[in-house]
């Protein structure tokens, strides 16, 4: 595991930045793992101006995302559908067949896992996977506990996710209860992972990231066992490093 200390949340989009153009640019179809959440935001407005200076096309470029809510409709300012579109994939030119999320609408949601994890397998697997950490460990929506075998498959989110997440909705009701997300075994598949931290709040879970036990209560740790991980924090996140 490789850790690059940054000295803001700035440098840490502009790096990871980097890395993914770097990665799209050298591969003829690129497949990209990505997250949602605040943390990849910046990163996301890095591509966008890149691609708008003509820096980076991603006309062959394929996206997976982690997750998605379970119930919300695609349009819901909430999903992770609309937040991928609005974020990023209307303003860089990929084509929408082109871009995946599981669907949290399915009406058999067992079979979109099936079928979400076929998907990845078609397209070659992931090249490179961009990753942010919740506080209790959590990678995509992998919360502790959650096997280290799993495939992309439905869960209960734990009231601190919701918790965490409530201040994108009007009230912690309105948080979904569910999740479909790709599995531990699947996210430690792709070739290469980027890790993303930033900010004093995520200190505790970056140190237990990086020096912790290997744990299924503590998701991300098995992150050391992968052989191509890139951290990227900021100095505020390591703080207790
Ligand atoms: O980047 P944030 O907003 O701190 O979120 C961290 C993680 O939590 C989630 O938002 C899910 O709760 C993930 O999508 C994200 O990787």
């Amino acid at each position: 595991m490789e850790l690059m200390k940054v000295r803001n949340y700035g440098e840490l989009s502009e790096r990871v930045g980097e890395m993914v153009i770097e990665k799209v640019n050298a591969l003829e179809k690129p497949v990209l793992g990505l997250a949602t959440g605040s943390t990849p935001e910046g990163l996301y407005e890095y591509l966008i101006n890149q691609y708008k200076a003509e820096k980076v096309s991603f006309e062959h470029v394929v996206t997976f995302n982690l997750d998605e809510y379970v119930g919300l409709e695609k349009e819901d300012i909430n999903s992770y559908n609309y937040y991928m579109n609005e974020k990023l994939f209307k303003h860089i030119g990929i084509p929408a067949h082109q871009t995946y999320l599981p669907n949290g609408n399915a009406l058999d949601l067992n079979e979109e896992a099936i079928n979400y994890e076929k998907r990845i397998k078609q397209a070659g697997n992931i090249d490179l996977q961009i990753l942010g950490l919740g506080l209790n460990g959590h990678i995509g929506f992998n919360e502790p506990g959650t096997p280290f075998t799993s495939r992309t498959h439905i869960v209960q989110l734990d009231e601190s996710t919701r918790q965490a997440n409530a201040r994108f909705f009007i009230s912690l009701d309105e948080v979904p209860t569910q999740a479909i997300t790709m599995g531990i075994e699947t996210i430690m598949e792709s070739e290469q992972i980027v890790l993303l931290v930033s900010g004093e709040g995520k200190a505790g879970a970056l140190k237990r990231v990086v020096n912790g036990e290997v744990s299924e209560e503590f998701p991300a740790s098995i992150l050391q066992k992968h052989n191509n991980v890139i951290i990227i924090a900021d100095e505020a996140a390591c703080k207790l490093l």
